[in-house]
């Protein structure tokens, strides 16, 4: 049923389907056209520009559990890449409105410029509670009103499993990264002294990530997800940072080859959800796809040397399995949600990670304290 006051109350129909042939009918509320991935959910309340625009969504479809979504329209500043890399979008109700002081486009207008293919109007608490209960599926959202190339589509989905997505959306070509945090009356900054440098493989890295390094002193060179240890080792820089990124990380099989001799050779390595997963696999640990997997804004992370919990965004769909951590590792980090691993260390080596973002707020936050880490790592080594 479509609400009178609704932003998708007038808009042409649209039809999801999932794999298991289960269809919703509702409101096309960005591109003309069709779309596939695996259909996700999200429970974060806000965030959309920075979900829409992550591109460790590449090839999903990302359905929002919060009902209200778009009241903040799309700013400037707060996309994560340049460009939006979720598959598509699922909502409730889209905000007739767009109120922010930063706002300067609607969601429906920035998703139809963005040629992404989205659907309002579904009963999202029905769709999360198939995906929660029967896990992940392939889907598909089509503009119109015939349910069967929805169908059709969604079933003829490759899938997740195998896939090396971060070098489809990493960097081509090597570039450095000075821009620091956002601030309100200054925007964003630039980096005025670095005093350590930083090799960052772009597996589909978010801005905000390095922003953040920025903000710890560190000048940054973005390498491509191809990147070799030797290329690496060739700048010499003081630590090395493996970023988020789509897909399989057991696909990611020259990432895990470079991070095993970053690692083995001494370098301080940092790495963040996919990263810390390619980390994982360089120690000799296994990845495991995980039946609807963490996406949202508020899960704790308890860290287990102090006790403390951190309130971390996540975004994954493929875990650690604890169990196969060689004996040179020791977990540092699990989710209260679950017990899933959230983070490990190397005993050996100057190398840790993190599963889920730590940064993930506006701002040079990190409730974690991991970039701290990272640069007294570095710093140590600078003096050694
Ligand atoms: N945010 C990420 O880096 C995601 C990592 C990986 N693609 C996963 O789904 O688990």
């Amino acid at each position: 049923m479509k609400h009178p006051l609704s932003g998708s109350g007038t808009r042409p129909g649209a039809i999801l389907a999932l794999q298991d042939g289960t269809l919703f009918y509702g409101a096309a509320v960005g591109a003309p056209g069709r779309t596939s991935g695996e259909i996700v959910f999200n429970t974060s309340m806000t965030g959309y520009q920075e979900i829409l625009t992550d591109p460790s969504y590449a090839r999903q479809i990302v359905t929002l559990t919060y009902p209200h979504i778009g009241n903040t329209g799309i700013n400037a500043e707060d996309g994560e890449s340049a460009r939006v890399h979720a598959a598509g979008l699922v909502i409730r109700d889209l905000a007739l409105l767009a109120s922010n002081f930063r706002s300067s486009a609607s969601l429906a207008d920035f998703l139809a410029a963005q040629g992404v293919v989205a659907i309002a109007g579904i009963d999202t608490r029905k769709l999360t509670r198939l995906l929660r209960d029967g896990g992940v599926q392939h889907g598909a959202i089509v503009t119109g009103d015939d349910p069967q190339p929805a169908l059709a589509l969604a079933r003829a989905f490759g899938g997740m499993a195998g896939a090396d997505l971060a070098r489809l959306v990493s960097t081509q070509a090597p570039y450095r990264w000075d821009q620091t945090a956002w601030r309100r009356g200054g925007g964003f900054g630039r980096q005025q002294h670095a005093h350590l440098h930083v090799a960052a493989f772009d597996f589909g890295v978010k801005s905000n990530i390095l922003r953040m390094l920025a903000e710890c002193g560190c000048r940054i060179t973005v390498l491509p997800a191809a990147t070799s240890a030797a290329e690496v080792l060739a700048l010499a820089p003081d630590g090395v940072f493996l970023s988020n990124g789509p897909g399989d990380p057991a696909a990611c099989g020259d990432a895990i080859e470079a991070a095993r001799i970053l690692m083995e050779g001494g370098m301080p390595v940092f790495g963040i959800c996919l990263g810390h997963q390619i980390m994982a696999l360089a120690c000799g640990a296994s990845t495991v796809k995980m039946k609807f997997g963490h996406r949202g804004a508020n899960h704790p992370v308890q860290d287990l040397a102090s006790g403390k919990v951190a309130i971390t965004a996540q975004n994954h769909g493929f875990a650690v399995d604890a169990a196969t951590l060689p004996a040179n590792c020791r977990v540092t980090h699990v989710s209260l949600f679950d017990g899933s691993l959230q983070g490990f260390e190397r005993l050996d080596k100057p190398a840790f990670c993190f599963q889920g973002h730590p940064e993930a707020s506006p701002g040079p936050h990190d409730m974690a304290g991991l970039f701290d880490r990272f640069v007294t790592m570095m710093e140590e080594r600078q003096h050694a």
